[in-house]
């Protein structure tokens, strides 16, 4: 999950000299931003800093962050679909791949790269802005444009898998593919709009052995086709435990799940409520983390006391509660 931003205050001074973008497309901002929270709290693993819709840009795309991503000209028509580009590998993000390495120098723990899953950034490229309202604009067009959906998803697909390469031959040591707003989609359309793209993301990098974590929200009406994915490792939000899902997902490792909005309550309830989620973790292999993205708000003691938590959990099975195995 996104673990800088603006709750650091080391983040709000970086972004004083750059616009969000700016910031992106710097290898030495990228760098440091990375590791602000690596800096201050102990940590398994780095999350790149940049965004789903930054490689987006090198298709032709014109992109702004208020703070979510604006799309100057959205994309709707054929005409919209044939004009953007297909970029070579090396060219969508260059400032991406040299600012992997200068992490990889900077800290010994882990790098995971990302980018955006196809259904997701087709969301954006058509609607811009909100999402309030779960993208009720590119729902209709789905439906009315269902031709064009299908071109523009192949060239996100590709694009994504050229950027996912990138990454991982950059350095990365894992990558995750964010499919934050799979969940506004009925079974049916993510059957035929969604899940056979993410899959196919995901085996275009299978080649280079890197465990590939997929992650979407509001999504337990989709957790069949989840269960297809060619990923080692399923990102799961706050809304159920971790042992209602696990049966549907057979030889997953879970990622998640604690509510972000959590982690503004009394430290005493946060650790109270990382350790629910450890607890019903328990039945499996688990990676701790949040159900989604860290909010501004959160002080950023308070995510010193999570992981204090989290790292004195013990998972014995002693520390099983009746009936969660
Ligand atoms: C849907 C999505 C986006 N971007 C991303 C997703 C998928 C993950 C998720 O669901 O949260 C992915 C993302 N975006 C960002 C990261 C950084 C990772 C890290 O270094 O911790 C990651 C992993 C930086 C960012 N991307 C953005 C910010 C905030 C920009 C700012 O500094 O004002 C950051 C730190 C902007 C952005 N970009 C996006 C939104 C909705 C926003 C607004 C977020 C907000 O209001 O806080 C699109």
């Amino acid at each position: 999950m996104r673990q800088a931003g603006r709750y650091l205050p080391e983040y709000r001074a970086v972004k004083e000299r750059y616009g969000f973008f700016e910031m992106c497309r710097n290898p030495e901002a990228v760098t440091e931003v990375t590791l602000q929270p690596v800096r201050r709290f102990d940590l398994d693993a780095a999350i790149l800093f940049s965004d789903i819709m930054v490689p987006l840009a090198a298709m032709g795309v014109e992109i702004d962050f208020a703070p979510g991503p604006v799309i100057a000209r959205p994309v709707r028509t054929a005409a919209d679909v044939a004009r953007l580009r297909v970029p070579e590998a090396e060219e969508i993000a260059p400032f991406v791949a040299a600012a992997i390495p200068m992490v990889r120098a900077a800290t010994h723990v882990p790098l995971i790269g990302f980018a955006g899953a196809p259904l997701t950034l087709a969301a954006y490229l058509v609607e811009s802005g909100g999402t309030a309202e779960g993208f009720p604009g590119f729902r209709s067009w789905l439906h009315q444009q269902p031709g064009t959906a299908h071109a523009l998803l192949d060239k996100l697909t590709e694009v994504t898998i050229r950027y996912l390469r990138t990454q991982i031959t950059a350095g990365v040591h894992a990558v995750q593919l964010f499919d934050s707003w799979a969940g506004v989609h009925s079974a049916a359309v993510h059957a035929r709009f969604g899940q056979p793209y993410a899959a196919r993301a995901l085996a275009g990098i299978g080649d280079l052995s890197v465990p590939r974590i997929y992650f979407a929200t509001n999504a337990h009406h989709l957790l069949d086709q989840l269960a297809d994915l060619p990923a080692e490792v399923i990102g799961v939000d706050w809304r159920a435990p971790l042992s209602a899902v696990r049966p549907a997902l057979p030889g997953r490792t879970l990622q998640g799940n604690l509510d972000p909005a959590v982690l503004t309550a009394a430290p005493e309830v946060i650790a109270e409520q990382a350790r629910e989620v450890l607890r019903h973790g328990i039945g499996g292999p688990h990676i701790f983390n949040l159900g989604h993205g860290i909010r501004p708000d959160v002080p950023p003691d308070r995510v010193s006391r999570l992981v204090d938590a989290v790292r004195s959990f013990d998972r014995e099975p002693a520390a099983i509660p009746g009936g969660l195995r």
